[in-house]
């Protein structure tokens, strides 16, 4: 029998997904990241529903304390990020370095198995002609989940599976309210589960960095307000500045080294280029000269056409047709042809 471990988180669509595995003849065990202490998605509640499940589908279930990890690769990375004045985002680098990586570790060394699934929305397919993994969108659009994997390698693509990835979200919940499990009815999370533990990011974060008084100033160095932390502030923000002005204000630049945050009108926060850094080429191999592709800037972002410039050392130039609105140092800019994933990278801070 063909052996995979599922990671479960204990909400919905993991469950669904090693129900199906389990279903279609797979001899599945169920492994639970425990992330981080107290209260959490996918820790104290998650790891006891996630045991429900199993014993539910009459699987083994194993947990892994992989705290120490989550610590380094994304508590601390997220705060020196905000403390720099970037808006770094976690969840790739989570799926990569926390999650797929550590499984597909585990499942090897400990469980001589040699694939892993998730209830990631994303697809994989392998091209025989390229000899490459390529990852592509889920079917769910509105759930699709691609954007946050693009830093997966060919070796990590090439031992997983996405049972969920030909799935409308409703398909899921039927198949889990039909294999009768207990997390069929538990609600989406909503955001990201540190904002999710703590509240909101602002609260995450005051955990970490203590407030810094500094002065909002606009492209001329006037100051126009104060501000308790460029931490607390991310580029294209408009409300919570706390400046009277006649035409709205949005941040337009955070210089962490002399703690000012940096206001203008709205044409100011809009580029027309940028430039990646850790750029990693999924589904093609890194290409010689510049390519057309659609690109996203963040999770939730319209897919805009663009030139992508390779450079050396992992990094690309995208250049865009339209001037974008909000070009979020730290945020990944992911880059597609139709529903393939190309390549995806963290936007780096301007000059
Ligand atoms: N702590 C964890 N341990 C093991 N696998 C995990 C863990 N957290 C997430 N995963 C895996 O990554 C997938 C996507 O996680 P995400 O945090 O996006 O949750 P989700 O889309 O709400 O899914 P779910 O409904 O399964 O919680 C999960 O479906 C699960 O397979």
């Amino acid at each position: 029998m063909k052996k995979v471990v599922v990671g479960l988180s204990g909400g919905v669509d993991s469950s669904a997904a090693a129900a199906i595995l389990h279903n279609q003849g797979y001899e599945v065990v169920g492994l639970t990241l425990w992330l981080m202490k107290g209260k959490g998605q996918c820790c104290s509640e998650g790891m006891i529903d996630a045991a429900y499940i199993c014993e539910q589908l009459g699987i083994p279930h194993q947990v892994v304390d992989i705290r120490e990890v989550f610590q380094t690769n994304i508590v601390d990375y997220l705060v020196s990020g905000y403390s720099a004045g970037i808006t770094p985002l976690p969840c790739s680098q989570c799926n990569k370095t926390v999650k797929f990586a550590p499984m597909v570790q585990y499942a090897r060394e400990q469980l001589g198995c040699d694939r892993i699934a998730t209830g990631h929305y994303a697809k994989i397919s392998y091209n025989s002609a390229s000899k490459r993994y390529e990852l592509l969108r889920a079917v769910d659009r509105n759930k699709d989940q691609s954007y946050f994997l693009y830093d997966l390698s060919q070796d990590l693509l090439a031992a997983s599976v996405f049972p969920l990835g030909d799935f409308q979200k409703a398909d899921t919940r039927r198949i889990a309210a039909e294999y009768n499990l207990k997390t069929a009815d538990k609600p989406e999370s909503q955001d990201l589960c540190l904002v999710e533990s703590n509240g909101s990011m602002r609260a995450f974060l005051d955990k970490y960095l203590a407030p810094k008084k500094g002065d909002i100033v606009d492209g001329d160095g006037k100051v126009l307000g104060q501000h308790d932390g460029v931490h607390h502030y991310t580029i294209g923000q408009r409300k919570g500045l706390g400046i009277a002005a006649a035409e709205p204000l949005y941040v337009i630049g955070l210089d962490a080294v002399n703690n000012k945050v940096i206001v203008g009108d709205r044409t100011l926060a809009t580029e027309s280029e940028c430039t990646v850094q850790r750029v990693n080429w999924v589904s093609i191999a890194e290409p010689s000269t510049p390519i057309r592709a659609e690109v996203q800037i963040r999770y939730r972002s319209k897919p805009v056409p663009a030139t992508i410039i390779p450079l050396e050392d992992y990094r690309v130039r995208l250049v865009f047709d339209e001037p974008q609105f909000s070009i979020t140092p730290g945020q990944a800019a992911v880059w597609y042809e139709k529903e393939k994933v190309l390549g995806g990278g963290i936007i780096e801070q301007f000059s």
